[in-house]
């Protein structure tokens, strides 16, 4: 007994091509001498499903495969059932006679209990491991409907063998129905759709399983060896990683993409650039005797030539000289002119940087003044002093006999005021500063040729001071161009944009050029590169200097600067450490000039106390009066102005002094992250040395100009030695002999740091930088700041490595004995009640 699978009848189209070749196989099935073999059975009722039927092999008739196929072709073509049957039956007993033979006995009732058994059970009973094969085999029947004919064609060969099993069961069944009635066809057809239905079902479920069976690990035992494995992680994908590729030059357009280099050890003689040898003896007079680098390289490219050429951006380390590169050919340009009209703006971040490039400016004024040139005129505005009087320096006013001219002013007024007036005293800044004089106009003057700002207060004078105006500005400067533009004060680019916009043919022309417009350049030691703030600037035709190792986006440092990083343990008693490292012997003396100024460094107590005196009631617009006012006054005072600036920034010379002299051997500038923090540290520095209190000095951003402006002098003077200071001037300003940086607080970015350390080792001369360490801030230093370590990416680029220094001499885990640590709570103690009669005063 076997249990066999018998494929679906194939449709209409496919089985009338399948069906010459039924024959063959069928051949296969029958004994070797058999007769030919009987005429084609009738067609079956209906044998539209796959069905499984039990059989005796020696009861299995020759079956004519192209007769049954016609009568499914007759079934599926709508063939009415009976007349079929009827006809199919005649036939049967007429050829059975034909041939001699006898009619076929019915099949024993007996096999029909296992038929039925198995009809009720969809799951083989019989052997469960022949299901499978079942399966397949009726999968590929199910497959072959959904093919098209040569598939069809190749599954029916396949299947043919198999088909006499079911012929001699519809033998049987026809013998049944011509003895009995019709209705045992009707349910036999019936069962056996069900039967069909159920392995259909069966067969879809496995084609869906499919898949997942042929990957479950039983199916693959049998192929693969089985590999036994620990506990230990699974091998997993190796990780994806980032493209982290910074932007390439390739990326950026061509005047940032190719820059002029110049090598950083670069110097040329100012004549060999274009200066006159008079003011070329005037600048090496003040201490500038070739030109450094930078400025070989941007001279050229400012000085006056016959075609307006492109605005030039810059970026160079800190103290490279970038301030000379462009007051030198800004201040000759302007000296040719008679006439004194705004010319030049200078927009700097702070009030102190303005200050010093007032300085710078002055000293160039002086160069160009002597070979017959104008002596150009510079003023500042930073709003250090009240407005009124900031314009009055600005701006000169005289009255002018205009009848309709004073029509349209009282109309004026009376739109912005009313005809009654007002005591509104901001109207009046967009009014004139005088009231004219009957049938008079006021008519207005600019004092100064180039205007030295900060953003906010030049903003105020384009939108409120009456005859203020950019139409003759043809040079446009912006220093420390990262923090200007970073920060858009007041949007104060915006305005001045479009202050620069107005179009007035010949008013902004270049003497001997033919191209009218402003020329911009742009500077600092750590320019960005983020294309959307540069844009914000609308250059024209820009050309990009740098010095050599340079790179815009990064932070360079200047070569001649040493780093060290000095590890806190106990983050709690951090001031110990800073009285340590100034107590120390790294507190050496680095250059020569700087060896004379220590010399002189002493201050006798008086001297300390009456500074502090004069700081506490100082007018803040006392010292930028003076130099705005020397505009006004004849060159000769501007020039002594001058060259006392300039003489600020050389050695000092011994300063008289009476009674013990504290001595420091150097000149340190510690850094605070707050103004709060600079102040306490200060005092504290004071209450734990007590002999260096008077050489210790405070500068913060809520310091008064004027006092910080004392207290810059005095440190580079050598009177005072300690500065402690807020990141205030962090930027740009230049301490000529500071020789040591501490960042007691660590920075809070590259930028930052890089401003710090850059106070020191500047115009070639040497300088270290101490920066405190705390365990939790060691590794965002040695990773950002210092570029060392695991995962560290920083963009300083520096000469050499951060270097570590230990400075207390106590021994591990004990750093300080106890006496000092009594010593420094009871500094805390007295700091504290100071704060606290402060707080009530
Ligand atoms: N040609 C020169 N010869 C001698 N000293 C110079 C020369 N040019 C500039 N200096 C001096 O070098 C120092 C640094 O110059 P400057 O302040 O212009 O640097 P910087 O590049 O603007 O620095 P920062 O980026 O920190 O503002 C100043 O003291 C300046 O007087």
């Amino acid at each position: 007994m076997y249990n066999r699978y018998i494929p679906p009848p194939k449709p209409k189209e496919a089985l009338s091509s399948a069906a010459a070749p039924a024959s063959t196989p069928s051949s296969r099935y029958a004994p070797k001498n058999a007769p030919p073999p009987p005429p084609p059975p009738p067609p079956p009722p209906a044998p539209a499903q796959p069905q499984r039927i039990v059989f005796n092999d020696d009861n299995l008739p020759p079956v004519d495969y192209s007769e049954r196929q016609r009568a499914i072709d007759e079934e599926l073509t709508g063939t009415a059932e009976k007349k079929t049957k009827q006809s199919r039956s005649k036939k049967d007993k007429n050829e059975a006679a034909d041939n001699g033979e006898r009619p076929r006995s019915p099949q024993p009732r007996g096999s029909r209990p296992l038929v039925s058994r198995k009809r009720k059970s969809p799951e083989p009973e019989a052997d469960p491991s022949a299901a499978p094969e079942e399966e397949q085999e009726a999968r590929n029947g199910n497959d072959a409907d959904a093919t098209s004919g040569p598939a069809l064609e190749a599954q029916g060969s396949e299947s043919s063998p198999k088909k006499p099993k079911r012929e001699k069961k519809k033998k049987k069944k026809k013998q049944d129905a011509d003895g009995d009635t019709t209705m045992v066809d009707a349910d036999e057809d019936d069962d056996m759709r069900r039967r069909h239905k159920s392995v259909f079902e069966k067969v879809q479920r496995s084609l869906q399983l499919r898949p997942l069976i042929e990957e479950t690990p039983s199916d693959r035992e049998e192929d693969e060896p089985q590999v036994e494995h620990g506990l230990e992680p699974l091998p997993q994908p190796e990780p994806v990683v980032l493209d982290q590729a910074k932007v390439t030059y390739e990326t950026l357009p061509p005047w940032l993409a190719s820059p002029v280099r110049v090598a950083s050890d670069t110097t040329k003689p100012f004549t060999e650039l274009g200066l006159s040898p008079e003011a070329s003896k005037v600048l090496e007079s003040k201490g500038f005797k070739d030109a450094f680098a930078v400025q070989t390289a941007v001279l050229p490219l400012l000085l006056a030539s016959p075609e307006r050429q492109g605005d030039v951006v810059v970026a160079a380390p800190t103290g490279s000289g970038k301030t000379l590169s462009y007051v030198l050919p800004l201040v000759r340009d302007i000296s040719r002119e008679r006439v004194t009209r705004l010319r030049a703006l200078i927009v700097l971040p702070t009030r102190d940087l303005v200050q010093q490039v007032q300085q710078a400016c002055e000293a160039c004024a002086a160069a160009f003044a002597v070979g017959g040139g104008k002596r150009v005129k510079i003023g500042m505005a930073m709003g250090n002093r009240v407005f009124k009087e900031e314009q009055m320096v600005i701006l000169s006013e005289e009255q002018r006999y205009d009848p309709p001219g004073y029509e349209r002013y009282l109309r004026r007024r009376d739109r912005v005021v009313g005809p009654e007036g007002s005591d509104d005293e901001d109207d009046d800044l967009n009014l004139e500063r005088s009231p004219p004089l009957p049938d008079h106009i006021v008519t207005y003057a600019s004092r100064v040729d180039i205007l030295i700002c900060t953003p906010g207060r030049l903003v105020e004078h384009i939108t409120k001071t009456p005859g203020f105006t950019l139409d003759y500005v043809r040079w446009l400067i912006v220093d420390e161009a990262d923090k200007l533009l970073a920060q858009d004060f007041q949007q104060w680019l915006d305005t001045v944009n479009e202050a620069l916009a107005v179009e007035r043919p010949g008013a902004c022309e270049f003497p001997g050029s033919n191209t009218p417009g402003v020329r911009k350049v742009i500077l600092s030691a750590t320019m960005t590169r983020d294309l959307s703030l540069l844009n914000g600037l609308k250059l024209w035709r820009p050309t990009l200097v740098v010095v050599e190792g340079t790179q815009v986006g990064e932070q360079n440092l200047p070569a001649t600067l040493q780093e060290f990083a000095v590890k806190v343990r106990e983050p709690s008693l951090k001031p110990l450490y800073l009285v340590d490292l100034l107590r120390s012997k790294h507190m050496s003396v680095l250059n020569e000039d700087a060896a004379t100024s220590a010399e002189g460094s002493g201050t006798s107590e008086s001297e300390s106390s009456s500074e502090s005196e004069s700081d506490s009631d100082a007018d803040s617009s006392s010292s930028s009066s003076s130099s705005s006012d020397s505009s006004d006054s004849d060159s000769s005072d501007s020039d002594s102005s001058a060259t006392s600036s300039r003489a600020s920034q050389r050695p000092p010379t011994r300063p008289p002094t009476t009674g013990t002299k504290p001595t420091f051997p150097t000149s340190v500038l510690v850094f605070t992250k707050s103004n709060e923090a600079a102040l306490r540290l200060s005092r504290l520095l004071s209450l734990l040395l007590p002999d260096l209190a008077p050489l210790i000095g405070t500068l913060t951003s809520s310091t008064k100009t004027a006092r910080r402006l004392r207290a810059l002098r005095a440190f580079s003077q050598g009177r005072l030695r300690i500065l402690v200071a807020s990141d205030l001037v962090s930027r740009g300003i230049d301490l000529l002999n500071l020789e040591h940086v501490v960042n007691y607080d660590v920075p809070m970015s590259e930028t930052s740091y890089v401003h710090r350390v850059g106070r020191t080792a500047r115009a070639g001369r040497k300088g270290c930088a101490w920066t405190l360490v705390e365990h939790a801030e060691a590794r965002r230093f040695w990773r950002e700041f210092a570029g060392e370590g695991k995962g560290a990416a920083t963009s300083i680029r520096r000469a050499g490595k951060v270097q570590r220094v230990r400075i207390s001499e106590g021994g591990e885990g004990e750093e300080f004995g106890e006496a000092r640590v009594k010593e420094y709570e009871g500094a805390l103690e007295r700091l504290k009640r100071e704060a606290a009669g402060e707080g009530r005063r």
